[in-house]
């Protein structure tokens, strides 16, 4: 079938009152995004829908990337047609003649936003019905539930047919619910963290820290490849390079083996929260999910965010670990986030650390290094790019991968 236009039905912005056009205008902007290399596509956003009009684009490779815009409740491949009903009687048998099999269970459903329009929705509905019932006898009426249900729309600049809806991604549109740090780490979680947060809206920009020579180039470049894999929901994303070297180095040589992740946990946020200032983001995201490990009990969360009082949103909190592994399945970072990179956290990791650090002995320990001296330096080494889409930083061949296994 030649497609004219995808008809793109919103989520649960439609609830959102007085919030709509603001909801839509967002919405259609991340979906040109998507889609920024067909310039033949046009937007039209309306109160309801949007209609992008393909103009001969191929209907297949843009309804894939619309899958991944949030906000995006269902859509439908159609067709515009002249407002002639012979011309419409002998596409929707088409339509169905490409779905059919004997006895697949259908139903007509039209619209009319011109209510001039020389038939009414019931006539129209019997005579397709009727139609479709010569041309392909064995096809089944069935006004609940149907199989496929053929959508006719009569508009004051055409007819449009659909009998596809397939469903889209969810959510809200990126951007909708501000701005947010990420802590994006190499591992399962994190990513699975920022695809959540996302998808609930937030334009997420991505912190990671890295220590060279501890950690390698590769370690920074499976951190920027996981970016590229989770970047299609949003557009393009901000990657933030932290060093953290130095820090740790400190860390290591002036404070008990037992709260060195605890206090190199409060640097990491605390230059988390410097970045988000400067970029004016109003919360921060990380991938704790409680219990998970040492370092995510509630006495470590008390530890750690003593440190600041920005808001610290864990999208993944209560989910098991075997609940986030399908989420990163299904969001293709699993296979990245398992290959074997030394992080900057596990590098220097002690083998006994406190489950349970003591606020007031965490405070103690972190005054012997130079809490604002570090955090200068680490921010005046940022650095920051835009990674887009599809983007790739890991070059490896297996052999490679083979040996660190
Ligand atoms: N190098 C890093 N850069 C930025 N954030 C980090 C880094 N390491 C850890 N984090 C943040 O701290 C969180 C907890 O990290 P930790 O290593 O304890 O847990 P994890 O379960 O292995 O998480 P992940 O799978 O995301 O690495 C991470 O989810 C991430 O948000």
């Amino acid at each position: 079938m030649e497609y004219t236009e995808i008809m793109v039905r919103y989520g649960e912005l439609s609830t959102k009152g007085k919030n709509r056009r603001t909801f839509i205008d967002r919405l259609c902007g991340n979906a040109k995004k998507a889609l920024h290399d067909f310039p033949e596509l046009n937007f039209h956003p309306k109160r309801d829908r949007l209609h992008i009009v393909l103009n001969g684009a191929d209907s297949q490779a843009v309804m894939t990337r619309l899958g991944l815009v949030f906000g995006i409740q269902s859509f439908s491949p159609s067709i515009r047609l002249e407002r002639d009903m012979d011309l419409v009687r002998k596409t929707a048998v088409q339509m169905m003649t490409e779905q059919f099999r004997p006895g697949l269970t259908f139903k007509v459903n039209t619209r009319r936003s011109d209510h001039n329009f020389e038939m009414d929705t019931n006539e129209i509905n019997a005579d397709l019905g009727d139609t479709l019932l010569t041309a392909l006898p064995e096809l089944v009426v069935q006004v609940h539930n149907p199989e496929v249900t053929l959508r006719v729309e009569v508009r004051l600049d055409g007819i449009y047919l659909s009998s596809e809806t397939i469903l889209g991604a969810g959510g809200l549109p990126v951007g909708t619910a501000g701005r947010g740090m990420l802590m994006l780490s190499g591992g399962i979680d994190s990513p699975v963290a920022g695809y959540l947060a996302m998808k609930r809206g937030v334009d997420l920009q991505m912190v990671h820290f890295f220590s060279p020579p501890y950690t390698s180039e590769k370690a920074l470049a499976k951190a920027k490849e996981l970016t590229a894999k989770i970047a299609p929901y949003a557009g393009s994303l901000q990657f933030i390079e932290v060093p953290f070297t130095k820090i740790q180095e400190e860390i290591k040589n002036k404070v008990p083996e037992g709260y060195l992740m605890t206090v190199q946990r409060r640097m990491m946020l605390r230059i988390t929260d410097r970045i988000r200032a400067m970029r004016r983001g109003l919360a921060i995201f990380n991938g704790e999910s409680l219990g998970q490990v040492a370092s995510q009990t509630m006495e470590s969360m008390v530890a750690i965010n003593d440190v600041t009082t920005t808001p610290i949103l864990r999208p993944v909190l209560s989910l098991d670990k075997n609940e986030i592994i399908k989420i990163a399945k299904d969001i293709d970072t699993f296979d990245l986030s398992v290959m074997p990179f030394e992080d900057c956290c596990t590098i220097f990791a002690p083998p006994a650390l406190k489950t349970r650090p003591n606020l007031d002995r965490t405070r103690h320990y972190e005054t012997l290094i130079d809490v604002d001296g570090l955090i200068e330096a680490a921010i005046a080494g940022i650095q920051v790019s835009e990674i887009k889409p599809g983007e790739h930083y890991l070059v490896q061949d297996q052999a490679e991968i083979n040996s660190l296994l």
